[in-house]
């Protein structure tokens, strides 16, 4: 997968990005592998974790079909060190062109954060590849951004319960973010949370 629009449609096919947050590379890796049987396919590891960018260079020898990409990716430095690690895709809570810029520089797929409709307008118009929603607002605030910009790809993101996803996805997001809640679900409900997205 080289294209950085294949990277972003594989993203938002299965409609998640599953957040893995741990406190090392080691436990990070032990966190994504069920997740990745599991069948989720993308997996964003944000640099705050310790050892995120070996637990992604780890993770993307191991698991080639995988999407695998970093997250908290507040600058240029970041990005460059994050993609030579092998991510894939580049998520912020913020917008920053330098990280797009340096992300597409490489053929990474790069998702910036906004918080309202200007800044998703800004964001996209910085090249942005999907916009994160940070923190995730409520499916109505979803449809009422997408009557005004339909083409805008919204990844909710932050506080987002697994079992909202379908409601979230309904309300025409591309796909959401879920972290610190995934970890607390048990596995099965990750296999029928798939199937639902
Ligand atoms: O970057 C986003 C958050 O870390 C994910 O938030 P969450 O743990 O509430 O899903």
């Amino acid at each position: 997968m080289s294209y950085r629009y294949e990277i972003t449609q594989a993203v938002v096919r299965q409609g998640i990005i599953a957040i893995v947050r741990t406190a090392s590379a080691a436990t990070a890796v032990e966190a994504a592998v069920p997740l990745l049987d599991a069948g989720l396919t993308s997996l964003e590891l944000p640099l705050t974790n310790p050892g995120a960018l070996e637990a992604i260079r780890q993770l993307r020898a191991d698991h080639p079909s995988a999407v695998i990409g970093a997250g908290s990716v507040l600058d240029e430095a970041s990005a460059v060190a994050a993609v030579r690690a092998g991510a894939q895709f580049l998520v912020a809570p913020n917008l920053n062109v330098a990280v797009i810029q340096a992300g597409h520089r490489y053929g990474a797929a790069v998702l910036p954060g906004a918080g309202s409709v200007s800044e998703v307008v800004q964001a996209l118009e910085a090249g942005a590849d999907a916009v994160k929603v940070f923190p995730a607002p409520t499916p109505q605030w979803v449809r009422d951004v997408l009557a005004v910009l339909p083409y805008a790809p919204l990844v909710p993101t932050g506080g987002v319960a697994p079992a909202d996803v379908p409601k979230w996805l309904e309300a025409g997001a591309v796909a959401c973010g879920v972290g610190s809640a995934l970890a607390r679900t048990p596995i099965d409900d990750v296999k029928a949370l798939i199937r639902a997205a």
